[in-house]
């Protein structure tokens, strides 16, 4: 089972543009769609879309449309109710793929209703191969938040097996995850360039490069991650956009490339892709085939609209390219 904790949940509304994004004018929008969204929860509709067992933790209200989404698409789900609505993130998509997003910050989230997410989480966590941790923090939430839950997930009692800690999120949070002792780090991080650019940095290692150079150039790309993880990170799963991804443990490195897809839509893509590299390290997958499942989910994502998430059998790992990267 996989355990996915969403503390800054969103209804993600998507809105399709006739043409390019015109600033200050007004558009008509071709199509709108909606979907119950979050990192974490997307993850989850990933899972739950290719069979898998999952539950998403998160807060939000008996009558929120989040919750309701989720609901509908069969989704299970342990809320912590909060008194106020979530928030709605917006995506303007034009044809060509381009997206704009703006995401809300959300409903501020009390200490109370901090240690009783914690709570719920740990509950649901009994038996878990792996726990997700992912999305950005609500107002109040201080940026060690992961860090402190992954300390807390690692000193429970577990019986057998204790689950593996997976993060996926942003600034502060992010930088955070990896800042604190060993307890408190996790087994496999899912930054994109733009994160590792961050993650490297917070490790101690400057790349001199941008976020685009790192997604151009893999062996760079490999060589930050590389960085990350002598910093006590299990993994880091780099994804790089249309470029595919690299996956660097403490025994190698490999680059993953798809064939190009139309891209109609990344939002999720990266969440997709951890829910690939999940399910492929649920099946007992090779590192390597498990950064294949990845990007065979991201390239998937990218080539559906809105924050909609594949199912395994809509991917195509055959097609994906894989080449092992020195690290170092
Ligand atoms: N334009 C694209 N064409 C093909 N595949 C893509 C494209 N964009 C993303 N992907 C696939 O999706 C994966 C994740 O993309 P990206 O690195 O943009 O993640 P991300 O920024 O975390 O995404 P998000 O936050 O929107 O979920 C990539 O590794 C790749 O497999
Ligand atoms: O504001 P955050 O928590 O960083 O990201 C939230 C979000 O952009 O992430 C998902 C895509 O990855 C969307 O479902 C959602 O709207």
């Amino acid at each position: 089972m996989i355990v996915t904790l969403t503390a800054n949940p969103s209804l993600d509304r998507t809105v399709a543009l006739p043409g390019p994004l015109l600033r200050g004018e007004v558009q008509r929008a071709v199509s709108v769609r909606q979907e119950s969204g979050g990192k974490g929860v997307n993850v989850s509709r990933a899972l739950v879309a290719s069979g898998l067992t999952t539950v998403a933790v998160l807060p939000g209200a008996e009558a929120d449309p989040v919750l309701a989404g989720l609901r509908e698409g069969e989704v299970p789900f342990a809320a912590l109710p909060i008194g106020e609505p979530l928030r709605s993130n917006v995506a303007l998509t034009e044809p060509g793929g381009v997206t704009t997003k703006i995401n809300e910050p959300g409903p501020v989230l009390s200490e109370d209703q901090q240690e009783a997410l914690i709570g719920l989480l740990l509950d649901q966590s009994r038996g878990a191969s792996w726990v997700v941790l992912a999305g950005s923090l609500p107002p109040g939430v201080p940026a060690d938040f992961y860090a402190t839950v992954t300390r807390r997930l690692r000193s429970m009692d577990h019986g057998s097996e204790a689950p593996l800690i997976a993060v996926d999120s942003s600034g502060e949070p992010l930088a955070a995850a990896i800042s604190g002792d060993a307890l408190g780090k996790p087994d496999l991080l899912k930054p994109n360039a733009e994160e590792l650019v961050e993650l490297a940095a917070a490790a101690g290692f400057a790349t001199h490069k941008s976020a685009e150079e790192l997604e151009a150039d893999p062996e760079a790309a490999a060589v930050a991650a590389a960085a990350v993880v002598r910093s006590g990170v299990g993994a880091v799963l780099a994804t790089l956009g249309s470029k595919g991804a690299v996956l660097v443990t403490a025994d190698g490195a490999w680059l993953a490339t798809h064939p190009p897809v139309t891209a109609v839509s990344t939002v999720g893509a990266g969440d997709s892709s951890l829910a690939g590299y999940l399910l492929a390290s649920s099946q007992g997958a090779a590192p390597a085939d498990c950064l294949r499942q990845a990007v065979a989910h991201g390239a998937a994502a990218a080539s559906l609209p809105g924050s909609t998430v594949p199912a395994v059998h809509q991917t195509t790992p055959d097609a994906v390219t894989i080449t092992a990267l020195r690290k170092d």
